[in-house]
């Protein structure tokens, strides 16, 4: 059995894209999050400190998407990844969605999943 914290349709706003007019201004970008974290511990103790806060990580997501100066989707979501699997230890594997709704006129929405484990 395996425990998930997940954050859903996190907004945020960035430059990212391969065309000249999405160099020039940010877009939104929803992130959906799954983190796989045993929750044994913070369950006996009640404290925050045991287990990964949800708060502190879409924090941590905004701030870093809204930095970010990339252009493909693949390229954030590397990055990203790597970066929660340093700064957040209880974190075993992660399940990344990213969604730019005003890519493509014609889709409601597009985008990419990525799913990771922790390096060992
Ligand atoms: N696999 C991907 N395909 C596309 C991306 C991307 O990041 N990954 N990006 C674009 C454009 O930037 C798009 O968002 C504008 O339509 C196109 N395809």
């Amino acid at each position: 059995m395996h425990d998930i914290i997940y954050i859903e349709q996190l907004a945020t706003d960035a430059i990212i894209g391969i065309y000249d007019w999405e160099r020039q201004q940010t877009q939104p970008l929803l992130f959906d999050i799954e983190m796989e974290v045993p929750i044994f511990s913070a369950a006996q103790s009640d404290a925050i400190g045991d287990t990964v806060d949800y708060a502190v990580v879409s924090d941590f997501i905004c701030e870093y998407v809204e930095e970010s100066r990339v252009e493909l989707l693949e390229t954030l979501l590397e990055s990203l990844s790597s970066e929660l699997f340093a700064r957040f230890k209880g974190i075993q594997h992660l399940k990344i969605k990213v969604s730019k709704p005003q890519a493509v006129k014609k889709a409601k929405t597009v985008g990419l999943i990525i799913q990771r484990s922790r390096p060992l």
